[in-house]
């Protein structure tokens, strides 16, 4: 047996900054080697960020990635860090970058490993399995590699792999494990999902036993656009025991060390869907330093509100200053949505940062504009109101409306300040829309869903009520104030557009119209199916028809942080004009 010091480095990086990922991947190296580490692992596609999108068909873009992962190893043995085995995620190509009808698919662009080593990349691994569902769409940019990578290691022979490569069994730890491998690295980049950290660990510990060895597990942190990424890297024996897990939503070294197999001769492997190469980087055991590893990090998974919460902070955080923001506005309106948003954009940028506006119109309740005072006073944030009224009034004294016309026009109002303000002083808007209200289309276009990022466009209504009881709870856990006022919380939420108005004029309660939303969006689960699940039909109808006919509303609104198995936008993709209903 070998031992080896195995460095997890879960990183928070920017699509497109190379320089900036570099000199993270650098730092990170660094404080591995000063710990002793023997190998530092980083996540997929760290040095360009990801996903790169159709950046991935640009030669520039691609040569720029190669050569961040040359400029990487050269600069990393000039600082003296050349002795330690790095792993990192890039994008490469082996043929022309952008892929077309015609395009052989044998070469082309790659989700490519580079191992650095003594100044040099010794060793590239191209990822085999390319998702291809959900926000995936990976078989449009890349061509699998078919060749599994082996490094040897202080004597320790490691495959290295990544993502999805884990996900599918039969594929590369199959490989891995008829090569007989000591341990398997695997680099990810895997958005957060609800559950995702429920699977993981049984998913790692299923490879594990398929490859019969060692799995090193690291995930990337942030945000970027719609998809947030929560760490959560591990290491689980070849026997299944967890050896180290990482934090969620936070950057994290995880030291670990691990004790090893010595390589036997190697096995040939013929046959498989895979062939194998191996490098051999160090043959005999590695002394290791007597620097602590430290007791390894067993983060402790948090709970299921508390990990949305921390993910929606992380995706609206990342998505304004990713942009070169400083600070966000919406208006307050004492109701529930953007009371959360509100809750939301405190916890990520300070209240300093945040401005939130009134904006009565005639139909506004006092309540209202209290409990919007009320929540600006909880938790510190630039108040400031506008009253509506008048420009209202001198809109509708030049042009004749009357009805949805004039309810409408009051959200419009509120869009056009909002957008001025932003101009005037730099504010990202925020449109506070929640999923339930984008699933039916119960949101004014160009009113109140204008906005530059909408933080809970993911989230159904009813999780919307128990994200805010779970951070009023959390506040008093700790002793602070609750933000988000009781008034907020209890009251029947409207949209005070007309006098007395209340959703539950137009929509069924919340309850119901989020569980057949859970069906329909988020299941793909037709008409006769929700029937006979139990759901009234005549609701269903009605439902279902509005999610259809509010499309070209969705197609039309802000990118908003995915938390759900679908969230709108890429995971969901229907067409706009389309006939074809299930009534
Ligand atoms: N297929 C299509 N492709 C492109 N555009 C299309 C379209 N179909 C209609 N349109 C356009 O969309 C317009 C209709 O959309 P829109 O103007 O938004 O109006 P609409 O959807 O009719 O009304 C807005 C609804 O949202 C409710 N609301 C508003 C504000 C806040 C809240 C809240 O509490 O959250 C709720 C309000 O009570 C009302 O029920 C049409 O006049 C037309 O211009
Ligand atoms: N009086 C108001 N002042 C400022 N903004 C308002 C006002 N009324 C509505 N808005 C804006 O329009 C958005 C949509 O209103 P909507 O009623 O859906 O949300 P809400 O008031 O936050 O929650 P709820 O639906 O529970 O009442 C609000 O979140 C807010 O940003
Ligand atoms: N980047 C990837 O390959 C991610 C795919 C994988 N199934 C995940 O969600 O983690």
């Amino acid at each position: 047996m070998s031992i080896l010091r195995i460095a997890l480095a879960q990183t928070n990086t920017t699509v497109g900054d190379l320089e900036g990922n570099l000199a993270i991947v650098r730092d990170y190296t660094a404080r591995a080697a000063e710990a002793g580490a023997h190998l530092v692992a980083f996540g997929e596609m760290v040095l360009t960020g990801y996903p790169v999108e159709d950046l991935v068909f640009r030669d520039s873009f691609v040569a720029a990635s190669r050569a961040a992962v040359t400029t990487l190893a050269a600069d990393l043995e000039s600082s003296g860090l050349g002795h330690v085995v790095v792993v990192v995620g890039y994008l490469d190509a082996d043929g022309p970058a952008r892929l077309h009808a015609e395009s052989d698919r044998h070469t082309g662009p790659r989700d490519a490993l580079a191992v650095l080593h003594g100044g040099r990349v010794v060793t590239r691994y191209f990822k085999h399995h390319l998702p291809n569902y959900g926000v995936f769409d990976e078989n449009r940019y890349f061509v699998p590699g078919d060749v599994l990578q082996v490094i040897q290691v202080g004597g320790v022979d490691i495959a290295v792999t990544v993502c999805e490569d884990i996900w599918q069994p039969g594929g590369p730890f199959a490989v891995a494990g008829k090569a007989g491998v000591g341990l398997v690295v695997n680099i990810n980049a895997s958005p957060y999902e609800r559950d995702k950290d429920e699977r993981r660990l049984p998913l790692v510990r299923r490879r594990a036993a398929e490859a019969g060895a060692a799995v090193a597990y690291v995930n990337i942190v942030g945000g970027q656009d719609e998809l947030v990424f929560e760490g959560d890297s591990l290491i689980v024996a070849a026997d299944g025991t967890l050896l180290t897990r990482g934090p969620q939503f936070e950057e994290a070294l995880l030291i670990t060390d691990l004790e090893l197999p010595q390589a036997s001769p190697p096995r040939p492997v013929t046959g498989e869907i895979m062939s194998v190469e191996r490098t051999v980087l160090s043959g005999g055991p590695l002394a290791v330093s007597p620097a602590e590893a430290g007791a390894p990090v067993f983060a402790e998974p948090l709970s299921d509100l508390a990990e949305t919460w921390r993910a929606l902070v992380t995706g609206l955080r990342d998505y304004v200053t990713k942009n070169g923001f400083r600070s966000v506005v919406f208006g307050l309106s004492g109701g529930i949505d953007s009371a959360v948003v509100a809750a939301l954009s405190v916890d990520a940028f300070g209240p300093d940062r945040v401005y939130a506006v009134s904006m009565p119109s005639r139909y506004s309740s006092d309540h209202s504009k209290g409990d919007a005072a009320d929540l600006a006073e909880r938790t510190g944030l630039h108040y400031s109101s506008e009253p509506i009224q008048a420009v209202v009034d001198s809109i509708m004294a030049e042009v004749a409306l009357s009805g949805l016309a004039v309810e409408n026009l009051q959200a419009r109002v509120r869009g056009v300040i909002l957008m001025a303000l932003s101009n005037q002083h730099g504010h990202l808007v925020l449109a506070p829309g929640n999923k339930s209200e984008y699933a039916v289309g119960y949101s004014t276009l160009y009113g109140d869903s204008v906005g530059g990022y909408a933080p809970i466009k993911d989230v159904p209504k009813t999780l919307v009520y128990r994200l805010a009881e779970w951070r009023n709870a959390e506040a008093e856990r700790l002793g602070r104030t609750p933000p988000i006022p009781e008034n907020t919380l209890t009251k029947p939420p409207s949209a005070e557009l007309r006098p007395g108005q209340v959703d539950s004029d137009s929509l069924p309660p919340y309850d119901v119209l989020d569980a057949i939303i859970a069906g329909y969006v988020d299941a793909d689960t037709g008409r006769d199916d929700l029937v006979a699940a139990g759901h009234d039909a005549a609701t269903v109808d009605r439902v279902l028809r509005l999610i259809d006919l509010a499309e070209y509303k969705r197609r039309q609104t802000a990118p908003g942080t995915k938390i759900s198995g679908k969230s709108f936008g890429r995971d969901r993709r229907l067409p706009i004009t389309n006939r074809f209903t299930e009534g």
